[in-house]
């Protein structure tokens, strides 16, 4: 058995090979899409692949590697694909056919930033190896766990059922992070743990007995923290006024919220946080100061959802390397008495879920 992984992210393509135990073979990613686009494989080193401007053209680029490498997509067992949005009718992996095509490729509107490629990425998987299963397994899946008051937003009742309901999301490595912590901590799972992804998108995780309970993002990958580039939570009384006085049009709101916010809006210098944590301009530290500052306002919205908390850890590409960002905001949360033995670092591996519903299918 061989399984491939694919991951589009919002700024990178990550890729993975794995056995029939789940051994990793292989890992590597396109990351810095947008930015400074580059090919890197474990072990394989990298180099800048400056044509690549979207997630799919990503997809040519590692399949080429992979190919020129002895992976031919017609030789895997199974390909596993990391689709942000599920919807409410998919909570588990699935076999992709026509008819799920379809049904995510209606959802694509509630991820801009994501489903757009995810669901690119899998048509042409679908294409170029008919003959190989595609699984779709999906972000908001971990967090169909919540109890129904979590996932109500207050707006007039006949709006849930057509969909207007909190989902959640970066639930592949919710999951990986309770699998992976007993291993890490050497303790059993802490019953009442909260959970920080800090990557290019971010959030946070109420968690309870192994089980989502709350999370941070709700219907759409836009709210909760303040992100790379994404404002998080903001005043929907803002976005009356930016359409009202600022004359935005549907795609300037969009833009504006997902693109040209979060980090990268506050300093006006990067969405990166290693470029702003070196930087010595006072709009980068006021940028991590405020990064910071929210992310320790939303972790206590999450306290209620589980009565207290007895471990926090951090995952993501923030949350695993820039211990500053960790500390500055646990200083934030002092108050709620989490002794520093119980904050870990699990690093993100989205790629694991992903190939562990792939073998549970094929
Ligand atoms: N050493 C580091 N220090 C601070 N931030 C880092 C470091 N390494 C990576 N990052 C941050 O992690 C972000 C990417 O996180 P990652 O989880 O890989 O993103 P994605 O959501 O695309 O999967 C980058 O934007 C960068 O700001
Ligand atoms: C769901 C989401 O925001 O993902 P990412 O952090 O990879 O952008
Ligand atoms: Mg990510």
């Amino acid at each position: 058995m061989k399984i491939l992984v694919l991951n589009a992210g919002s700024s990178s393509l990550k890729f993975a090979v794995f056995d029939g135990a789940l051994k990793v073979l292989l890992k590597g990613q396109v990351s810095g899409i947008g930015s400074k686009p580059r090919l890197e494989v474990d072990g394989h080193g990298g180099r800048d692949v400056p044509h690549v401007t979207t997630p799919s053209e990503g997809l040519l680029v590692a399949a080429e590697w992979l190919a020129d490498n002895g992976h031919e997509p017609s030789q895997f067992t199974g390909i596993g694909h990391r689709i942000v949005h599920g919807g409410t009718q998919y909570v588990s992996p699935v076999v992709v056919d026509d008819q799920v095509q379809q049904d995510l490729d209606a959802l694509r509107q509630l991820a801009p930033l994501h489903l757009p490629f995810g669901l690119g990425v899998l048509r042409e998987m679908r294409r170029v190896a008919p003959e190989v299963p595609n699984i779709a397994c999906f972000d908001t899946a971990f967090h169909a766990t919540q109890p129904e008051l979590a996932t109500r937003l207050p707006l007039p009742r006949s709006y849930f059922d057509k969909g207007y309901r909190r989902y959640g999301f970066h639930g592949l490595n919710y999951q990986h992070v309770v699998e992976a912590l007993p291993h890490v901590s050497g303790k059993p799972l802490p019953r009442r743990l909260l959970a920080a992804h800090l990557g290019s998108g971010a959030s946070m995780c109420a968690i309870h007995d192994g089980k989502s309970v709350a999370t941070t993002m709700g219907f759409s990958t836009a709210d909760g923290l303040v992100m790379g580039t994404r404002t998080g939570s903001i005043d929907p009384g803002v976005l009356v006024a930016l359409m009202r006085d600022e004359h935005m049009d549907l795609e300037q709101l969009e833009d504006i919220l997902y693109r040209r916010s979060g980090l990268l809006g506050l300093s006006g210098i990067s969405p990166d946080m290693r470029v702003l944590l070196a930087s010595d301009r006072t709009e980068a530290s006021e940028a991590v100061d405020y990064y910071c500052y929210s992310a320790a306002r939303h972790a206590a919205s999450l306290v209620p959802a589980l009565g207290g908390v007895d471990a926090m850890v951090f995952t993501g590409g923030v949350g695993e390397n820039a211990g500053a960002v960790r500390a500055r905001i646990m200083s934030h949360l002092k108050w709620l008495g989490i002794g520093p033995g119980n904050v870990y670092v699990v690093p993100a591996n989205e790629e694991l879920t992903i190939a562990r519903g792939v073998k549970e299918l094929v």
